[in-house]
């Protein structure tokens, strides 16, 4: 049995009294919501081999189909993470200024998201208001204090441990799972995908609060508060929260919100394995947007971690795997698609490290003045078109 979590007291010496977060309610309208499925990943650690069985049946299907799951039983306990939700909310109570001002991002140069992003757009310098902020932990906040929040200093025990929990057992687990989907040995894609180094590897962190829309906010975005994307990484393990704002785009091309669940994870499988998997496992595009009508005044506390893959790395279709020499590869969309394309053209594809920060340094959202895109319409609905490296790609707004 893995190991469950057992982070560091919060009642430490010198631990200040945190204010206890407390879930918002949930939507009480009647709507359409995605159905993912769940997968316990306590059962990975079963003696019973036709239950593992079960459970790579259910997530070759469940990543097939939705490329989004619910992961529950994946040791951590809904109080251990609402502590972590506490946590969280007391950095966006006390960030002071001057380290606002200190820690700010810088996307644009750095092609990565690190430090503390204003309510002002997605570029370093100020743009529109979205109401979004963040702080973003990369390997080089794990290596040094002096790139946290100080007021985050009394806490950092309990994150390091919290992300290192998420990285070496959770998500080496599931990548264990996924390998397993690809019929590969059990550490196919933990040893040669997943990017190992420090708490979050080239991932990060982020302890994000959208402050519910305001009339401005609205009125530039439209209701939609980050644009429909796919992440770029492994794996990007959400943590369900009560405000519904994530939808994601499905087969019948149609936008769902994904339900609440309290204490699971939501994970979405990124462009590098829908690249290894051959299309198998899909990067499902989604986006964030107001909530329903009943949810509409509050703000969404929200905290991520975004598993990278190995940067030097330039994906290939793991062609060895038996389910891709059995069934071939999907190529009927996004990345896997488009790299094939290069392929064939003798092109070389992007390595992960480059794919990632080209789109990070040119992020931008409903909000935000977007010269570059290209909108075109299929079948009835918006896109938005970019290219990146001879690559194009296209996404429902
Ligand atoms: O806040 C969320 O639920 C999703 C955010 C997201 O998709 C992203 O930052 O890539
Ligand atoms: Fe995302």
């Amino acid at each position: 049995m893995a190991a469950p979590f057992n982070p560091p007291a919060a009642d430490l010496p010198g631990k200040p009294q945190v204010t206890p977060w407390v879930p918002p309610p949930t939507s009480k309208l009647d709507i359409d919501w995605a159905k993912l499925r769940t997968i316990d990943l306590s059962l990975l650690d079963s003696p019973d081999p036709k239950v593992v069985q079960d459970l790579v049946d259910t997530c070759r299907v469940a990543i097939r189909d939705d490329g989004f799951i619910f992961l529950e039983d994946y040791g951590v306990s809904i109080e251990q993470l609402h502590r972590q939700f506490d946590i969280a909310q007391y950095l966006h109570q006390h960030i002071s200024d001057e380290d606002k001002e200190r820690l700010h991002w810088n996307p644009d140069e750095s092609g990565t998201f690190a430090g503390w992003k204003p309510m002002w757009g997605w570029r370093k310098e100020k743009g529109n208001k979205d109401n979004i902020e963040h702080f973003n932990y990369y390997q080089p906040q794990f290596e040094s204090m002096d790139r946290i929040p100080t007021c985050m200093h009394p806490f950092w025990d309990e994150i390091v441990d919290f992300c290192n929990y998420l990285t070496y057992s959770v998500n080496k687990r599931l990548l264990k799972l996924l390998s397993k989907v690809l019929e590969m040995p059990d550490d196919f894609l933990w040893d040669l995908v997943q990017s190992k180094v420090g708490p979050v590897g080239q991932g990060y962190f982020r302890q994000a609060l959208y402050y519910a829309s305001d009339e401005v906010v609205h009125a530039k975005g439209q209701g939609t508060r980050m644009n429909g994307h796919c992440d770029f990484g492994t794996t990007t393990m959400l943590f369900s929260v009560p405000i519904s704002s994530l939808q994601i785009w499905g087969r019948d091309e149609q936008w769902r919100y994904v339900p609440y669940k309290p204490g699971a994870l939501v994970i979405n499988i990124g462009e590098t394995l829908e690249l290894v998997s051959g299309g198998h496992f899909r990067a499902t595009r989604h986006r964030v947007v107001d909530p329903p009508s009943d949810q509409q005044t509050y703000d969404r506390l929200s905290i991520v971690l975004f598993q990278a893959s190995e940067g030097d790395l330039r994906m290939e279709p793991a062609y060895q795997s038996p389910l891709l020499q059995r069934e071939g590869c999907f190529d009927s969309q996004g990345a896997y698609r488009e790299f094939k394309r290069l392929r064939e053209k003798g092109i070389p594809i992007p390595t992960n490290r480059e794919w990632r920060e080209v789109q990070i340094a040119d992020a931008h959202h409903a909000t935000d003045a977007a010269p570059r895109d290209t909108i075109v319409m299929v079948n009835g609905q918006k896109h938005i078109q970019r290219e990146y490296m001879g690559v194009n790609i296209l996404l429902p707004a």
